[in-house]
């Protein structure tokens, strides 16, 4: 289509095809000669989420009124961050700019990706209890605009989210929308797979998840939301949403005594465990000086924890160029070439060892806690930390604000793997010395035992295990709404070591 529209309060030549709409200046010819130099635009297609005809309204009048043009609303990139911004079409004929205003609702609708109804979950209880706020004031006028409809929950405790997601209609929703911190979105996570996998009356095996997850940040760390977004901002999160960005990301299965513990993405075990577990039993503590506690003591006491460690290491063509090959594929099967590889197993002293199928990106980590694999390259990265001095692993640790060289330890491997398993040897469990130090553990692992129960800290949950723990990688299980990046907007220092 073209057309002659005002943009600014000059009158401009309006281009629009399939993938964009560009506006040029028109500009008179002068009798002196000078012409002023007038900008030209432009404005993809796949970045407007909303188009609206203007009218002139007296402030009580709620319908009609002269037609002014139109509004048409689009995200702009600044960094990782997109933002919202609006170009005013002017033209008071009433014909042209519906004309225009039904080409482009059109051409809109054609972006089969965007969602129009989603199931919303809101915790309000995440970090400093404003995820209502968030959404309210951030998210929803933008869902508004973009005439998405939204079911919402407001969760009232633990488990909620997934419990509605069990007994749902899912074939009503587009998405699903989590408004928390990294707990309410392993939740979510964890409750879309399972359903997937009660659907498909497929006890044994993982199934892709039907309907694709947004992440609002409302928590402390939001360590998924920042692997997806590069930011911690829940505008960038709700255009990312809105404009139907979808990501595909690997996902791992937990699982222990022959029982899937849950779904999820990271698991750390030893120090990460441990530190997670202190901070647990002072809920009352401030997040941020909980934390900071926790970690602090945990270094206080650091120990190794004597385990045997196997894994299968990732074949190097499951990489993302294959990933991007056998897109579509069984999650639940194994590249043919992974067949050839063997496990490989070493026992020994680990202060710390950690599995993430995502790299994990935070504010405290912009390159993430596990740079060496991507969102969706069908593996994750072992990180297995030996024992040494405190000293040498406080060095590690810092290092991952700063920008590398976390690795560069003789104490430090990392593996590219695609299925680990850890064997607690110590007889010495969390509830002994926790109650050692303590003095009030009455924590009950949740899968019973006769031996020791470990604290796990899987997706930034507690979870107590007295067994193997079997982890498993399973490419693209889940589409979240986002995008790969490489590196999170730092804001935030640790400032406790
Ligand atoms: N109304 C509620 N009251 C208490 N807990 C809730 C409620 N709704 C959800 N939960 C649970 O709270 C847990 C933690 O949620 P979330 O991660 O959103 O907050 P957070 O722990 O404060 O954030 P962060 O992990 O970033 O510090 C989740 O397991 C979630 O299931």
């Amino acid at each position: 289509m073209r057309g002659i529209f005002k943009v600014g309060k000059k009158s401009h030549d309006v281009l629009l095809t399939r993938i964009k709409l560009t506006w040029t200046p028109i500009i008179p010819e002068s009798p002196t000669g000078d012409g002023t130099v007038l900008e030209a635009g432009a404005v993809l297609l796949q970045d407007v989420f909303a188009v609206k005809v203007k009218r002139r309204r007296a402030a009580t009048q709620q319908s009609g009124g002269a037609v002014l043009g139109l509004a048409l609303f689009h995200c702009r990139r600044r960094g990782r961050r997109l933002e919202e911004d609006t170009l005013h079409l002017h033209n008071a004929s009433a014909e042209h700019t519906h004309s225009w205003y039904n080409t482009l609702k059109e051409l809109l609708s054609g972006f089969s990706s965007r969602p129009r109804y989603v199931k919303v979950f809101i915790n309000p209880s995440s970090h400093k209890k404003e995820a209502v706020h968030i959404y309210r004031d951030h998210v929803a006028p933008l869902f508004k605009m973009a005439d998405i409809r939204t079911d919402i929950t407001v969760t009232d405790r633990k488990g909620h989210a997934l419990s509605v997601m069990k007994e749902c209609k899912l074939d009503e929703y587009d998405g699903v929308v989590c408004v928390g911190g990294d707990g309410s979105v392993a939740e979510l996570c964890h409750a879309l797979v399972l359903r997937a996998q009660l659907d498909a009356n497929s006890p044994e095996k993982p199934v892709r998840a039907v309907l694709p997850l947004g992440i609002i940040p409302a928590g402390s760390t939001d360590v998924v939301s920042c692997s997806v977004h590069g930011v911690r901002d829940p505008v960038t999160a709700a255009l990312h949403i809105v404009l139907g960005h979808l990501q595909q990301v690997d996902m791992c299965s937990f699982s222990s005594n022959g029982q899937l513990v849950r779904f999820g993405f990271s698991a750390m075990f030893g120090f990460g465990g441990r530190s997670l577990a202190r901070a647990e039993k002072k809920r009352w503590m401030p997040s941020s000086r909980r934390r900071e506690y926790a970690l602090v003591k945990t270094l206080a006491r650091l120990r190794p924890e004597d385990c045997q460690l196997s894994f299968l290491p990732a074949k190097s063509s499951n990489s993302s160029f294959s990933a991007h090959r056998d897109q579509g594929k069984d999650p639940t099967k194994k590249p043919d070439s992974e067949m050839e590889e063997s496990w490989i197993t070493n026992q020994g002293l680990y202060l710390s060892i950690s599995i993430m199928s995502i790299p994990c990106l935070s504010p405290h980590a912009p390159q993430g806690l596990a740079p060496n694999t991507s969102l969706d390259n069908g593996s994750a990265s072992l990180i297995a930390v030996g024992n040494a001095s405190r000293s040498e692993f406080i060095k590690h640790l810092k290092r991952y604000s700063s920008s590398s060289g976390q690795f560069s330890f003789p104490f430090v491997e990392t593996h590219s793997v695609s299925e680990v398993k850890i064997r607690p040897r110590s007889l010495i469990g969390w509830s002994e010395e926790d109650s050692e130090e303590e003095g009030d553990s009455k924590t009950t692992p949740i899968i019973q035992s006769e031996r020791a129960a470990f604290p796990w800290n899987i997706d930034g949950e507690l979870v107590e295990i007295a067994n193997d723990v079997i982890i498993r990688v399973h490419p693209r299980l889940i589409t979240l709404y986002g995008e790969e990046v490489d590196e999170a907007e730092s804001s935030i220092t640790c400032n406790c070591i």
